[in-house]
């Protein structure tokens, strides 16, 4: 049977390329956790894959495995692209990319006919066998040589996106977390809120996390700097290592057993005196801020320090509020199959 995009969304993913590519390999360290080094044994695959994740938004990634041939009579691939929001294509850099380019081509023209809102997206992927130098050339390549096939295919306007990524650095996650952001409608609101709270409360740089995958959902509108995003992400593991090891004290146990889950936060002084600063949100997600700011540096005394973080504390109060009221919103203009209002929030 063919995999098919869930009704009533299109917040779906559908991950296309050759063979070894890296496209099962993504899946598995961004969405499971699986160490860089262990997909050097899986397995090609040999059938579509769907797999479903919740976050801000449920979100649904397909794989087709590189040697599928989507355009044969008996498989409905235009059913397939009509229900997809991204189609990201993997293009290995460190392998001979000219067939992937005639084949992403192809791919475009077809998903472009069909679903002329799709967003294509193109990971020059396996970077970290590149040096810095080849990896320019590689992007410029591959980008001008998409320009010139779409050119010839009358393609013209459409919109690409090309992404440097490795499974071996960040650059995965700041890719992905760039094309789920465009399929979440509630982005432009959680931005304007985001800056709200970075300038309101001395915030350096705020990221609202997924904590399983680490992708972020939204981020305030400073541009983001790959090390920050390592120093918020590393900060989430940490902080949930370090509430495993703790044993409930007496306010937590009050607050699970009048039905509320415990809220998981964490502040942490840096050496540079910098602040980091979690706390958890919504539908797994985290909030993880970087406060650089003189009033909360090292130095200045402790009673100001206390004084900047409650001021932190109350507005990030305030933006769960309003996320909770947003997820909310979105969840009544998007009834759930039995017509109800889902009301779990953790
Ligand atoms: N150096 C490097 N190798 C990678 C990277 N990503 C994946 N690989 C390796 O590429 C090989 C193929 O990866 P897969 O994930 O199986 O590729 P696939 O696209 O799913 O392949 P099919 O299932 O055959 O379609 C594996 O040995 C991975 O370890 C990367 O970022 N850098």
């Amino acid at each position: 049977m063919e995999p098919t995009a869930k009704d009533n969304t299109n917040a779906t993913i559908l991950l296309m390329g050759l063979r070894r590519g890296g496209k099962s390999s993504i899946c598995k360290v961004v969405f499971h956790n699986m160490q860089p080094l262990d997909t050097l044994y899986l397995e090609s695959t040999s059938k579509p894959t769907t797999e479903q994740f919740s976050s801000l938004i449920d979100l649904s990634v397909m794989e087709l495995p590189g040697q599928l041939n989507y355009f044969e009579p008996n498989y409905d691939s235009e059913r397939l692209f009509s229900s997809i929001g991204a189609l990201v294509y993997v293009i290995d850099s460190q392998d001979e990319y000219l067939n992937a380019l005639t084949n992403l081509s192809m791919i475009i023209e077809f998903a472009y006919k069909v679903n002329p809102k799709i967003n294509i997206e193109v990971l020059i992927h396996k970077i970290d066998g590149l040096s810095e130098d080849y990896r320019i050339d590689a992007q410029r390549d591959i980008m001008q040589r998409t320009g010139d096939e779409l050119l010839d295919l009358g393609l013209e306007g459409v919109q690409v996106s090309f992404y440097l990524t490795s499974i071996f650095d960040h650059s995965i996650y700041e890719a992905f977390s760039r094309i789920v952001q465009k399929l979440i409608p509630e982005l432009p609101s959680l931005e304007n809120m985001l800056d709200n709270l970075v300038q309101h409360s001395s915030i350096d740089k705020v990221f609202l996390f997924d904590v399983n995958s680490k992708i972020y959902v939204a981020t305030d509108s400073s541009p983001v700097d790959i090390q920050t995003y390592e120093v918020c992400a590393e900060f989430i593991d940490i902080t949930i290592d370090l509430d495993d090891l703790y044993v409930e004290n007496e306010r937590t146990k009050g607050a699970v057993a009048s039905g509320r889950d415990k809220e998981l936060k964490s502040i942490s002084h840096l050496s540079n005196g910098s602040i980091l600063y979690l706390k958890q949100m919504i539908r797994g997600l985290a909030l993880v801020a970087l406060i650089r700011n003189d009033d909360v540096r090292k130095g200045s005394t402790d009673t100001n320090q206390d004084k900047s973080l409650a001021i932190i504390d109350y507005n990030v109060n305030l933006f769960k509020q309003s996320l909770i009221k947003i997820w909310k919103n979105s969840r009544l203009e998007q009834p759930t199959p039995n017509g109800g209002v889902a009301d779990q929030l953790a």
